[in-house]
């Protein structure tokens, strides 16, 4: 570990967590494990302020262990950019691994000039059991390259130390996983409770070089313990990126409540008096404002007024889906003006992540730019939809990397596959007490069966209530069977 620059060191690691090239949830291995932690440094490519200070950090380390060689050279691919940034600061001529022989010309595995004898430092982003870095020491050694040496930005403490060290090769990390833990935690990013399950899957989870697990059997209970669906609300929030997910979990926790009201009304006053008489029960209340025959700004001010009254948010599922500059003017422009109180809203994935962008861009300059956010559609609850899982894939990936996450809040979707991250809320709709299909291809599902099997975090129910006999018991009796099925899911 780097003992020089310790406040630089600590806004790296900050910055790392920030932009999700460290992140927490439920993440599937090499190893064929999963891992309640997962370290994506890829993603540093696009910040052209953290790959300077990575390779800077790297350079003062090599310095300051006195780490001389006569080449540099990047496990491929992540750590390539490092070492060619590394290379040219340091004049160290770099060497670069093919993962395969060309088919035809010199078929070499190694580019680069060099003799049998010369020494190579290597250069690596993320140390799990060692064995990437390994292969790379192991075509350096055929060549006739020494190696003794590797610097790393991360070293996730599972055996990669001792396995290289086995082969010659001593490794020196930027960062362990401890001192990233510990410094969220110091920072106040993530609770006590995320740094043990974290240290316990770690203690748990040795890996050899070969992939086999350090004392037999696949340790998998130590693994799953992460999951999101087994965190309380509480300290997802401390996970979450988005203001408006971390303020939506405490509000839950406070209130006792993950129902979502859809306020499927064609009425004003109606919506109102809905809103007034579910909003003890409610985390969100759900509007589709195009609906309402007699909108007026008046309307708006008397639902602010009973959102601000029962302490639940206004979610309006317009459901964008077009290019960023429309986007943005339907959002901010027209009768609804909906960034003006929708605390949230909804948008379809469908464009990329211009949908995001355009939202944000119609809030540029307003103070209330930090009170939004947007639910991404991942997936729908109507029977027969066009969503596959490339689709979901990719959902995921807008809600989870680039400098737009603060802005997600969650994801509308219907099974606990469709996005890993536990600062995300996910928001399911097509919920009854009876599991039914209407005419219209809308599938229901049990309260118990949406938190339970398929991981919904909200339940969002219409008609449920909205043409129960006794509103205000259907409203009880849906609030407090989604909040009991999510204690029982955070107790197992
Ligand atoms: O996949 C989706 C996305 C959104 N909805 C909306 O939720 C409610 C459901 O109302 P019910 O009366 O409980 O069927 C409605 O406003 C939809 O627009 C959805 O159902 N499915």
């Amino acid at each position: 570990m780097v003992t020089k620059n310790a406040d630089q060191m600590k806004a790296l690691a900050l910055k790392l967590f920030e932009i999700n090239a460290f992140k927490f949830g439920d993440f599937k291995m090499k190893v064929g494990i999963n891992s309640p932690v997962y370290f994506d440094l890829r993603v540093i490519v696009s910040y052209p302020d953290v790959m300077k200070t990575v390779s800077e950090l790297l350079v003062a380390h090599i310095k300051e262990l006195q780490l001389s060689s006569k080449h540099v050279c990047g496990v491929p691919y992540t750590a390539l950019p490092l070492a060619t940034i590394v290379s040219v600061q340091q004049h160290t001529p770099m060497l670069v691994r093919r993962k395969e022989a060309k088919d035809y010309g010199t078929k070499k595995l190694i580019e680069g000039i060099y003799h049998a004898g010369d020494t190579c430092l290597i250069v690596e982003d993320v140390v799990t059991s060692g064995s990437s870095i390994l292969d790379t020491v192991r075509d350096l050694k055929s060549e006739g390259i020494v190696c003794t040496d590797a610097v790393v930005v991360v070293d996730r403490e599972q055996g990669g130390v001792a396995n290289i060290a086995k082969h010659g090769v001593r490794m020196h990390s930027l960062f362990t996983l401890s001192f990233l833990l510990n410094t969220l935690h110091e920072e106040g990013r993530i609770e006590r409770e995320t740094v043990d399950a974290v240290a316990k899957y770690i203690a748990a989870v040795q890996i050899n070089s070969d992939g086999s697990f350090v004392g037999g059997d696949k340790p998998h209970e130590a693994a799953n313990e992460f999951s999101r669906t087994k965190l309380t609300y509480e300290s997802r929030a401390n996970l979450a990126k988005s203001p408006l997910a971390k303020r939506l979990f405490n509000l839950m926790a406070t209130k006792k409540t993950n129902l979502c009201l859809a306020a499927d009304l064609t009425k004003a006053d109606a919506i109102l008096d809905m809103a007034d008489k579910c909003g003890p029960y409610i985390c969100l209340l759900k509007t589709h404002v195009d609906i309402v025959e007699d909108f007026t700004e008046s309307f708006i001010v008397n639902l602010k007024a009973l959102s601000a009254r029962h302490n639940f948010l206004l979610l309006e599922d317009r459901k964008f889906a077009d290019i960023g500059n429309t986007v943005a003017l339907q959002y901010g422009k027209g009768i609804y003006k909906i960034s003006d109180w929708a605390d949230l809203v909804t948008a379809h994935t469908l464009p990329g992540r211009s949908i995001v962008q355009g939202l944000k861009a119609a809030l540029d300059g307003n103070d209330v730019a930090k009170e939004r956010g947007v639910f991404l559609l991942a997936e729908m609850s109507a029977n027969g939809n066009l969503i596959d899982e490339k689709y979901k894939e990719n959902s995921n990936k807008i809600a989870t990397e680039g400098g737009d996450v603060d802005f997600v809040t969650g994801v509308v979707c219907q099974s606990t596959g469709c996005f890993a991250f536990p600062g995300l809320i996910q928001l399911t709709p097509g919920v009854k007490i009876d599991e039914s299909v209407d005419k219209l291809g809308q599938q229901y599902n049990t309260p118990e069966h949406v938190i339970k099997e398929r991981g919904a975090d909200i339940g969002v129910v219409g008609r449920g209530i909205l043409q129960a006999a006794n509103v205000e018991k259907a409203a009880l009796t849906y609030s407090d069977r989604l909040w009991a099925a999510y204690e029982e899911r955070v107790a197992k």
